[in-house]
């Protein structure tokens, strides 16, 4: 714990045999409260960055947002990475473009970025408006026998059924079918199992054991299923001449494309590694953004009624449906989003591996290769300086004029620079379609008890909220 001081790097008192962290068997706040406490420390000070100690790993937080912004952004031939390594053969499913590295990555991403674009989601929207009606049937269905609705569970189902029927081109009617395998598996992913807070442990905390004693996250179970799905809907689609806007079909295309131009396409083993990928990073991130925009709403009749009214005259003047560019016109709609994500970011942090020695400019501190780097996404999005009055919901923060005012690197829901999330666009509007759907037809309010400041889950990387999230749902 010697290591930032030795550096005249600013680095925080305090820190016991755990570093900066809390006991990890009796932590409350997790590396969501570690890396906001060490911002909110070093900011108080006037510091532009600082060091801390997960245990004895020393890693590096940039604070000022100009910093923020070289890490991410300008200087990112140091910091290309996040930082993890995967051993392709041992954990195939896990060779994804989050945790790829160097020219792989830039290969990966450089394949999957034409799949982003707003004309495939235009494609794709259709795909996933399918999944509304059972959604808003479900919630129908339920309200006559209680009023007060898991809302968290409920926008789980949605939000699979449309990453799998998006992704991996299936139906899993979830509300319908609760047992479906992709919940089963889904569950051994999210829902904090022994396996994976042990994995998330050895990555983030103790990196050097990782070396040592090679930690699976997922089940061979789990990972044959995957891979043989993938394969069994490309075979059969490719026998059966089966066409379908999804992100199989994209997949195919590329293969396609590729072969024509005698270049190499991705094997079915790396497609059913990026699908995965769309499945873990798209799932929790856009169901908890949906969940806890309808908690920020119940809490917030006026914005909930003014918000309604621009879904209600929006859809008048489509003649009664929604499309793509229905949803794309709703302005409010849009900043209502981006005010959830600023106070539930989907991931509290953000993570860099420096890939190569890095001098901070103008100061005399050398980052050095190998050395983890995380930005608190969670302080930064309530920092008073950015966001005066932070812990309440002004949707009117991210009008244009108001943005302006702001400098850049301090919105940070989907990262930042080259390796900003790829699925931004389709989280979007995935978390659009479902808000939009849902006000159109119910009110919202909080069940009696409700608390408005939430506590969350100590040991996820992802935000998500203790227990359930019930709300109060009225048919209009
Ligand atoms: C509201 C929804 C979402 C949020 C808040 C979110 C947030 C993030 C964040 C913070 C990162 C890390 C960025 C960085 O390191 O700078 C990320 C990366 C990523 N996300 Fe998302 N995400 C969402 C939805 C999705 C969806 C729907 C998909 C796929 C369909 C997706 C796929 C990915 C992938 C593949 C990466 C890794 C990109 C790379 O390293 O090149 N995300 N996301």
């Amino acid at each position: 714990h010697k290591y930032w001081a030795q550096r005249n790097v600013p680095s925080l008192g305090n820190t016991s045999i755990f570093g900066n962290m809390e006991n990890p068997l009796r932590q409350k706040h997790g590396l969501r409260g570690t890396f906001s406490n060490a911002y909110n420390e070093f900011k108080k000070r006037g510091e532009i960055h600082g060091g801390l100690y997960l245990l004895t790993q020393p890693v590096y937080m940039p604070v000022d947002h100009h910093l923020v912004k070289l890490v991410l952004s300008a200087d990112f031939e140091y910091f290309q990475g996040h930082g993890f390594k995967v051993d392709e053969q041992k954990d195939p499913l896990l060779a994804h473009l989050f945790n790829l590295d160097g020219e792989q990555w830039k290969s990966i991403r450089t394949i999957l970025t034409p799949t982003f674009t707003s004309g495939k989601m235009r494609i794709m929207f259709n795909t996933l408006f399918e999944c509304t009606q059972p959604l808003v049937d479900h919630i129908s269905d339920e309200i006559v026998i209680s009023q007060a609705l898991n809302l968290k569970e409920i926008l789980s189902c949605f939000t699979m059924d449309v990453i799998v029927s998006c992704v991996f081109g299936l139906q899993s009617n979830l509300f319908k079918n609760p047992d479906a395998e992709f919940r089963k598996y889904g569950k051994q992913v999210f829902a904090g199992s022994l396996r994976i807070k042990l994995y998330t442990f050895v990555k983030f905390v103790l990196p050097s054991l990782g070396k040592l004693i090679h930690v699976k996250k997922l089940s061979a179970e789990l990972e044959n299923f995957f891979i043989n799905l993938i394969r069994d809907v490309i075979s059969y689609r490719k026998h059966n001449n089966v066409e379908r806007k999804d992100f199989i079909q994209l997949f195919m295309e590329l293969e396609k494309k590729a072969k024509a131009n005698g270049r190499d396409s991705l094997t079915v083993q790396q497609i059913a590694a990026q699908s995965f990928i769309f499945f873990t990073a798209g799932f929790e991130t856009s169901s908890m953004t949906m969940t806890f925009c309808l908690h920020e709403l119940s809490f917030n009749q006026n914005i909930q009624d003014k918000l309604r009214h621009e879904i209600k005259s929006t859809l008048t003047k489509y003649n009664g449906e929604l499309t793509y560019e229905a949803l794309m016109s709703m302005q409010y709609l849009d900043l209502v989003i981006r005010e959830t994500l600023r106070k539930y970011p989907g991931i509290s942090f953000l993570v860099r591996g420096c890939s190569k020695d890095y001098n901070v400019p103008n100061t005399t501190v050398t980052i050095e290769k190998g050395t983890k780097v995380y930005i608190s996404t969670w302080a930064i999005h309530r920092d008073e300086e950015f966001y005066p009055d932070a812990e309440t919901f002004i949707p009117e923060r991210f009008t244009e004029e108001n943005s302006k005012k702001r400098p850049g690197f301090t919105f940070l829901p989907f990262g930042e620079g080259p390796r900003i999330c790829i699925g931004q666009r389709f989280g979007l509007m995935l978390t659009k379609t479902g808000i939009a759907m849902l006000l159109n037809r119910f009110k919202f309010h909080p069940i009696p008890d409700q608390k408005y400041n939430l506590d969350f889950e100590p040991s996820a990387v992802n935000i998500t909220n203790k227990g359930t999230l019930k709300l109060i749902v009225e048919e209009i």
